[in-house]
């Protein structure tokens, strides 16, 4: 549907403005400043600087940093004080959900002003492990790049009112960027819950090859059946392909528009999401009443504020097998050097979470902490002399400072190409140790990320397709869909797109891991 003007989605005014935040929100950040929102030092004077809102913005209302939000006040939560979702319900007609009939199988509906809390600790004291930022989350993986956020999320499911008469909806399924585990389970049950609503078969797009398919002329969309997808979740990678670049929106929103799309459903990492955050401004500009909705995909895990990509536990669980291969060989020989490589460009959740798991890597190194050569092998010498042998596991983009002769250069998405650290460290290791190591390189990354989805993150991405249709007949737009601490949410888009997400070095995973390992600082 395309209206005269552009869109104005029905969102309720952002105010863009800085706040000061009380004393109590700074708890665990005192005397520090939080990335765009100033925090008050915990005095009795300062106290009484802390603003009162302006007329307006109503007790407990949250207001906006860059996208993120800061709390007014935790004793007075309420309505307002949630991650506010773009909408397009003037320009749609509410009407009853077709699952209404049946109370949607009995199992009842989610309210719009359901929502998950953000703020789940209550620590003791800013000593407390992870107290930094509790109220918010962090961009880069270090405590200045904390941003506070409201209290609440909406809760992702099925509403009683919907705001497209299903018949009428024309909707495309595209994905993006690198392979992961899932990406054919989401595809599959987003047109089954499509279809459920009442869809026609014929009006579900799959686009194919990734953002380029909607406009590049070899390669035409493909109808998305329920026979057709019926049993790709068995199968790794995408039925629809996908690939990097291409992204020119103009032209993606042009075929939105010649198609007559009124939903689209991006399936994309940080790269992805931001895709359809352009897309979604596209249509908005130019008039096109399109909802756009992403599901985060990331084998990486770098998505801020989800608790886990789906896929990524798969991942983990290949990964982990290959640093047990590396124990096998490694302790089969005099001095065995077991080095596996893992995917994590610029974050280490694969490497550290499979380290975990395995339970025998002696050392793990990920993007987010610099080491130095030296003491590396000055441990792994003192790892020989205990064991006889030594299992290290680094992820892709760990150690990049230190290669000599960077590959440089970004792939056609703009993402960095990195130069190989698993072979110059093999080769680091061999110079050092010559004849007196017995070196095992291993490089599973592409094996990792092509196999099919375990159960639990079969069972993700059956909720997370589900929950981006619901979304899109409850006519938002501009959303994603993730789990956040532990329940599903829909999430603004530009939210999650600031930043990959970090391993935090100071958090307590990445603290169980090393001292887990015995790992000491290699910086
Ligand atoms: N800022 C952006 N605006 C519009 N499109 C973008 C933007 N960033 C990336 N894209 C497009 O999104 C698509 C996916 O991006 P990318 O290749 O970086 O993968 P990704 O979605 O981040 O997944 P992965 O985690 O596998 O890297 C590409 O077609 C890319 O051109
Ligand atoms: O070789 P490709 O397909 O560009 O993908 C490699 C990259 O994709 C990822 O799997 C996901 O972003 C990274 O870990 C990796 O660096």
């Amino acid at each position: 549907m395309r209206i005269q003007g552009p869109v104005h989605s029905n969102v309720s005014v952002i105010r863009q403005r800085i706040v000061r935040v009380p004393p109590a929100l700074c708890r665990s950040a005192r005397g520090r400043t939080c990335m765009q929102v100033s925090c008050v030092a915990e005095t009795s004077e300062a106290a009484k600087q802390v603003p009162k809102p302006t007329a307006g913005l109503s007790t407990g209302a949250y207001v906006t940093n860059s996208f993120g939000a800061g709390r007014v006040s935790r004793d007075s939560v309420d309505e307002e004080d949630v991650l506010e979702l773009k909408n397009l319900r003037n320009y749609l007609v509410p009407r009853d959900s077709p699952f209404i009939v049946d109370n949607n199988h009995g199992g009842g509906f989610v309210g719009d002003r359901d929502r998950i809390r953000l703020h789940t600790v209550e620590f003791e004291s800013a000593d407390s492990a992870g107290s930094f930022c509790a109220d918010g989350m962090m961009t880069q993986g270090d405590e200045d790049s904390c941003i506070l956020l409201p209290e609440w999320a909406i809760r992702c499911g099925p509403r009683k009112t919907i705001y497209f008469d299903p018949k009428q909806v024309s909707a495309a399924v595209v994905t993006c960027g690198g392979l992961c585990p899932g990406l054919n389970d989401v595809v599959q049950n987003i047109v089954y819950t499509l279809t459920d609503y009442g869809v026609p078969e014929d009006n579900i797009l799959g686009i194919r090859y990734g953002l380029r398919g909607f406009y590049e002329r070899d390669a035409k969309p493909i109808t998305l059946t329920r026979k057709y997808v019926d049993g790709i979740h068995l199968k790794g990678g995408t039925m629809l392909g996908t690939s990097r670049g291409g992204a020119n929106v103009k032209e993606i929103v042009r075929r939105i528009d010649l198609w007559g799309l009124n939903m689209v459903f991006v399936v994309g990492g940080n790269g992805g999401n931001a895709a359809a955050n352009a897309i979604s401004d596209e249509c908005e500009a130019q008039g096109v009443v399109c909802t756009v909705v992403g599901v985060p995909k990331s084998i990486d895990n770098d998505i801020l504020l989800i608790d886990k990509c789906f896929g990524f536990e798969t991942a983990v669980e290949e990964a982990q097998r290959a640093l047990l291969a590396a124990k096998v060989e490694a302790s089969s020989a005099r001095n065995g050097l077991g080095l596996v490589k893992l995917m994590g460009r610029q974050s280490g959740f694969i490497a550290m979470q499979a380290s975990m798991a395995s339970g025998v890597a002696d050392v793990c190194l990920i993007p987010e902490i610099p080491f130095r050569i030296d003491k590396l092998i000055n441990h792994i010498a003192a790892v020989f002399e205990k064991q006889g042998h030594c299992v290290v596991c680094i992820a892709e983009g760990a150690g990049q400072d230190i290669l000599l002769n960077g590959a440089g250069g970004t792939d056609a998405s703009g993402n960095p190409i990195l130069a190989d650290i698993g072979i110059f460290l093999r080769n680091e290791f061999k110079k050092h140790f010559k004849g007196d190591a017995d070196i095992k390189y291993i490089d599973p990354s592409y094996m990792i990320r092509s196999v099919p989805t375990t159960s639990n993150d079969r069972i993700y991405c059956k909720v997370l397709g589900q929950g981006a249709v619901h979304g899109a007949f409850a006519g938002y737009t501009d959303i994603t869909v993730g789990l956040v601490n532990t329940h599903y949410v829909y999430l603004p888009i530009p939210m999650i797109i600031q930043a990959p997400r970090k391993v935090n070095p100071k958090g307590r995973r990445w603290n169980r891991l090393i001292a887990a390992i015995r790992q000491p600082d290699f910086s």
